[in-house]
């Protein structure tokens, strides 16, 4: 594929609402006067301060075309996925007059797509949002879905709504300012997408480890496309995640236990790497899935320098923060599990022992 061609995969859902195009490739910016047509006059750019520039850049590119814009600049990371955030961002429409015609776009991965979502979700009752992500997470996973979320003193993403964006332009050049130990979190939800449906992902990570940490590389942007076409692909069957869709949430049960006793100091990658060695393992000791499958599991994350263990000293913690999942029913717990690879389905466990036994294989000494 030569550099300049723009890769087009659609979600297409059952409501018109919930259909929307996924671009990849280079200078996607001049599509959003369509995307947006013509009643649109007012454009808020929310982005945090390291994408600053880029956030700028948009604004200056919008602003030639005619739009008016403004920008919300928001704390980095999940601090920016905060009641207090969408209040400020809530605010800065109110007091510019932003109406059902306007647009919110975001600049950033998957923390500030995540919160900018659930503002245009919420704004006025919804507003049309287009997503910028910067980082591989966010092109592969968070920007994509629909799924919008902040936390709570509670827990992960405990508040939140579905609310599909009117495109995702995922400019690849984003990503050259990177860093290294970000690229390869957002390689987790990718090597996810190879267990869950597409086992060409899993081939291709195993057989060209150097191009991995290039994030202009062809093998990156195969694997962009190849995950970003596994979870348009489900989305578009189950936008409100009434059944296939939990499979996205392979690894998370646990990595999202991590992340919240960590107060967020591990990245989501990082966690959900762990999450899915946590759920092989839990898949072989119920005798499920092939002892291979979790040997690959551990290998393929250790390629990345990913993490394929944790603290073994937290298992009440843990207990009590996965009780919290949405995938909970009561007081049952249920993972996302494998039978095989591509061969996903739901475990219910109504018994802790066979989860601390589960534990104890992925506790560090
Ligand atoms: N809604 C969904 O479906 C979904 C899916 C997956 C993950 N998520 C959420 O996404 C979040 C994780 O996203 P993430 O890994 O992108 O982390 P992130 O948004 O916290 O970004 C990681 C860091 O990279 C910096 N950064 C981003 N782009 C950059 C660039 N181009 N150059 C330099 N620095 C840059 C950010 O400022 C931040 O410090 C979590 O909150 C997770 O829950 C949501
Ligand atoms: O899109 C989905 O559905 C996912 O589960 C994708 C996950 O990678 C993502 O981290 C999501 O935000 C988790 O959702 P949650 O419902 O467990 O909060
Ligand atoms: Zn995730």
């Amino acid at each position: 594929m030569s550099e300049n061609e723009v890769t087009k995969i659609s979600v297409t859902g059952s409501r018109v609402e919930e259909n929307y195009d996924v671009l990849v490739g280079h200078n996607l910016l001049g599509q959003i006067p369509d995307i947006l047509g013509q009643r649109t006059r007012r454009i808020l750019v929310i982005h945090p301060r390291a994408l600053r520039s880029t956030g700028e850049l948009v604004m200056e590119d919008l602003r030639k075309v005619g739009f008016e814009t403004f920008s919300a600049e928001i704390p980095d990371a999940e601090e920016g996925k905060h009641i207090q955030v969408a209040a400020f961002c809530w605010q800065v429409l109110g007091q510019n007059d932003f109406t059902r015609s306007d647009a919110i776009i975001s600049v950033g991965g998957g923390a500030v797509t995540d919160v900018a979502g659930f503002v245009a979700a919420t704004w006025l009752r919804g507003i049309r949002i287009i997503h910028i992500p910067t980082t591989l997470l966010a092109m592969v996973d968070a920007a994509v879905g629909g799924k919008t979320g902040i936390n709570t003193a509670e827990g992960k993403n405990l508040v939140g709504s579905f609310h599909a964006p009117a495109a995702v332009l995922c400019e690849i050049g984003t990503l050259r300012t990177l860093p290294e130990y970000e690229l390869l979190t957002g390689m987790a939800e990718v090597i996810k997408c190879g267990f869950i449906s597409d086992t060409k992902i899993l081939d291709l990570v195993e057989e060209n480890p150097e191009k991995l940490r290039d994030s202009q590389s062809n093998v990156i942007r195969e694997l962009i496309e190849r995950a970003i076409k596994v979870k348009a692909d489900i989305v578009s069957e189950d936008f409100k995640e009434a059944g296939r869709r939990e499979f996205l949430n392979y690894g998370h049960t646990f990595g999202h236990a991590i992340e919240y006793n960590e107060r967020y100091q591990w990245r989501h990658g990082a966690a959900v790497s762990v999450g899915m060695v946590f759920a092989a393992e839990l898949a072989a000791a119920a005798g499920n899935l092939d002892e291979s499958v979790v040997a690959r599991t551990r290998a393929l994350c250790d390629l990345v320098g990913l993490p394929t263990s944790y603290r073994g000293d937290q298992w009440s913690k843990l207990l009590e923060a996965m009780r919290r999942d949405k995938k909970s029913r009561g007081a049952l717990l249920r993972f996302v599990v494998l039978d095989d690879i591509a061969k996903p389905r739901i475990m219910e466990v109504p018994d802790d022992s066979i989860l601390f036994a589960t534990y104890l294989e992925i506790a560090a000494n």
